[in-house]
């Protein structure tokens, strides 16, 4: 499988959002990564859902929501009506994981869960099969712009043999510090799906940059 580039959009220039919106639409993206932020979860607040609204009305590729809030299960329909492709819950903020995966399903939304870097990839053993994604976070959520936790390579290693292992369809999505000397390796150990933040927005060339992400394969 190809690789899929899903752009973060938390390193964009909130001064000209549109710019970069259009910027990522007429680029080889797969999708847009927005990563919604409550203070309580993370310790920073980043944007909610009015800007989530406007971004969809501006923006051609299918949205990767990534939502670091306390008791995501409350905004599932809210989600759904931004038109969101991709809802990523993490697992550390569901109770009920089960129930939420479903509800989001339910809403017409694939559902992607998403691991902080503490936690073992085999707390998904009895969800991987239902879900459409993984996302494995690189960094301690809340920030873009931070350094790579390297475990991350030996975690997708893990996660690929548990969902060889057990038949899940699950895609595997890496989120934080993807440069270009970490997509490599991530690649190579499996990952489908990179996030990138500051390395797309704040080059000079992002779409040489994403086009770069995309063409990376497995050795
Ligand atoms: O979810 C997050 C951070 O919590 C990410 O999506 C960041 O926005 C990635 O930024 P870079 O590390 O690529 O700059
Ligand atoms: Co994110």
């Amino acid at each position: 499988m190809e690789t899929l580039v899903s752009p973060s959009l938390l390193a964009a220039d909130f001064l000209n959002l549109q710019r970069d919106i259009e910027m990522i639409n007429s680029s080889d993206a797969d999708w847009l990564h927005l990563d919604v932020m409550d203070g309580v979860f993370v310790p920073n607040i980043s944007f909610g859902f009015p800007v989530l609204e406007a971004v969809s009305k501006a923006c051609t590729k299918p949205l990767d929501v990534h939502l670091m809030i306390v008791k995501p299960e409350r905004y599932i329909k809210q989600t759904a009506k931004t038109g969101a492709m991709m809802m990523n819950v993490h697992y550390e903020a569901c109770t009920h994981l089960h129930r939420t995966v479903e509800e989001i399903h339910n809403e017409g939304m694939k559902a992607g869960v998403t691991l902080n870097p503490s936690t073992p990839v085999n707390m998904l053993e009895d969800i991987i099969k239902d879900v459409d994604m993984v996302l494995l976070m690189s960094v301690n959520p809340g920030f873009g712009g931070q350094k790579f936790i390297q475990n991350t390579i030996d975690k997708v290693a893990r996660l690929r043999e548990l969902i060889a292992r057990t038949g899940s369809k699950a895609l595997i999505e890496v989120d934080g510090g993807v440069q270009d000397e970490t997509a490599p390796l991530l690649v190579n150990a499996g990952v489908n799906i990179l996030v990138s933040g500051s390395y797309v927005f704040k080059a000079d060339n992002p779409h040489e940059k994403i086009k770069w992400l995309k063409g990376l394969k497995t050795r």
